[in-house]
């Protein structure tokens, strides 16, 4: 099955993969025993063993503290793992399953892609927790989090919420203590699987508590093509710290880049009158404040994660149906999504916590939207606000849409910001557009 797996990856332009090639891949012969995403969960809260009322929390935490026994001092003390070894696939079963489509439906009869970006992450745990599996016990000393969504790229326009779907994925990298996961979704049309979005994550495991950074098995590669994932997975690092030092939090923009601001700018001046303050928008384009929508969550400690605090995928699901509603209210019209990339998940959130999200275009390209979402937690009693994520999200609707125009600096480094966003995502897509929503 591996190297089926592998072959296909070369048919299909890149990882992630199906089993088969397409036509090869039925779904009698392939779904017998494969797990479900409910299956995932619950091996999510055998492996840490996670508290099934929140009253037992402290309690079940304690207990996790014993298992600082068991984390490696050193990686060299970890046996290698093959990418093969973390290898999972996984039926979400809406074909078969009626009442569970209902949790995934969205009013255009389609999956509600929130959901999806919940069982990617609970997939990506899992899949780390695989790789950094220890025999002795059922119970992992490990905390894996969430670090960042680096990509997730779509290549179908619709996901029918009445077939069933396929999520496949395997550590493809490692360093000391992360690890980036690639994961295909592919969705079951005429007994064959087709792919719908290609997903690349990044994970990071602490300690029991999730209070250090603990060290994680190291990859042996076994073929060229591993090699060439693990290759990539190296490049992806170093893209990473090579845009963290370019962004515009850190240094100015680009020659080019100021040169587009400042006629922005200029193209906003009253020509009545003689004066930088007076400003007028041009024709048909918006004010970039004025697209802002914002929202409030109280994290109650039914949104925990095994770890007591709020699941990344839920603030994914949160973030992106915001984002989409920015959107939609923007273009007036139904917005399908592009991509979704660069997520980072900066702190953890805690139970308890008032969670705000912001969102905003802050980037137009004829029918193309660039959607930026904020999240900021603060204690309730305090008046703090510490950012915990920023999302990014490409939407296309069917009719051009109006510029937005940044009014302040500040909206200019985010214009700036979401146009990067914009090119670094169409750059990947020159091969065509492919649209979900
Ligand atoms: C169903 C169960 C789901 C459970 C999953 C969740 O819901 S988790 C919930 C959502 N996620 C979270 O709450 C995580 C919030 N963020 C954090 O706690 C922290 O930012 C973090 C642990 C990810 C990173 O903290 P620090 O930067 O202090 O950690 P540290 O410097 O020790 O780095 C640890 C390793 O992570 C890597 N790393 C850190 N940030 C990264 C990023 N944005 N992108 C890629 N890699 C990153 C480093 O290179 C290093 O790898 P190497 O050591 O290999 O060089």
């Amino acid at each position: 099955m591996w190297r089926a797996a592998m072959r296909f990856r070369a048919l299909n332009k890149g990882w992630p993969i199906l089993g088969r090639s397409p036509g090869q891949e039925t779904f009698n012969n392939r779904t017998k025993g494969t797990l479900n995403m409910e299956g995932v969960r619950h091996k999510l809260r055998e492996i840490v063993g996670i508290s099934k009322r929140w009253s037992d929390h402290v309690k079940v935490m304690e207990e996790r503290k014993l298992l600082h026994a068991l984390l490696p001092k050193s990686q060299k003390e970890l046996p290698p793992r093959r990418m093969k070894d973390s290898y999972t696939e996984v039926i979400l079963p809406l074909g078969t399953q009626p009442m569970l489509r209902e949790k995934y439906l969205t009013v255009y009869n389609c999956v509600r892609f929130g959901r999806i970006l919940e069982d990617l992450d609970s997939l990506g745990v899992l899949i780390c927790y695989t790789h950094t599996k220890i025999d002795s016990g059922k119970m992992s000393p490990f905390s894996i989090v969430t670090a960042l969504v680096d990509k997730i790229d779509l290549c179908k326009k619709v996901i029918s919420p009445e077939n069933d779907i396929k999520f496949i994925g395997h550590v493809s990298w490692v360093g000391k203590t992360s690890m980036e996961v690639k994961m295909q979704m592919c969705q079951l049309y005429d007994t064959v699987y087709h792919p719908v979005l290609n997903a690349t994550f990044v994970m990071v495991a602490r300690d029991p508590e999730n209070k250090g950074p603990a060290f994680i098995n190291p990859l042996v590669l076994e073929s060229p093509e591993e090699e060439e994932l693990f290759k990539q997975g190296e490049l992806n690092k170093g893209k990473r710290i090579a845009s963290t030092t370019a962004s515009l939090l850190k240094m100015a923009p680009t020659a080019e880049e100021r040169l587009a601001v400042h006629n922005m700018f200029l193209s906003t001046l009253d020509p009545r009158t003689i004066s930088f303050q007076s400003r007028v928008l041009p024709p048909d384009s918006v004010w970039m404040e004025d697209t802002k929508l914002k929202s409030l969550h109280i994290c109650q400690p039914e949104e925990r994660n095994i770890f007591n605090r709020i699941f990344g995928g839920f603030l994914m699901r949160k973030a992106f149906e915001l984002g989409w509603a920015t959107a939609c209210h923007f273009a007036g019209s139904r917005p399908f999504l592009v991509a979704v990339d660069d997520i980072m998940f900066q702190r953890p959130v805690e139970i308890g916590s008032l969670l705000f999200f912001a969102s905003q275009v802050c980037f137009t390209e004829k029918n193309h939207i660039q959607v930026r979402v904020h999240s900021e937690v603060s204690v309730p009693g305090t008046k703090e606000h510490k950012t915990t994520n920023v999302f990014h999200f490409t939407f296309l609707v069917e009719k051009e849409v109006p510029a937005v125009i940044p009014k302040t600096y500040g909206d200019s480094m985010l214009y700036l910001d979401g146009q990067r966003h914009f090119m670094g995502t169409m750059h990947e897509k020159a091969g065509g557009t492919a649209i979900i929503q």
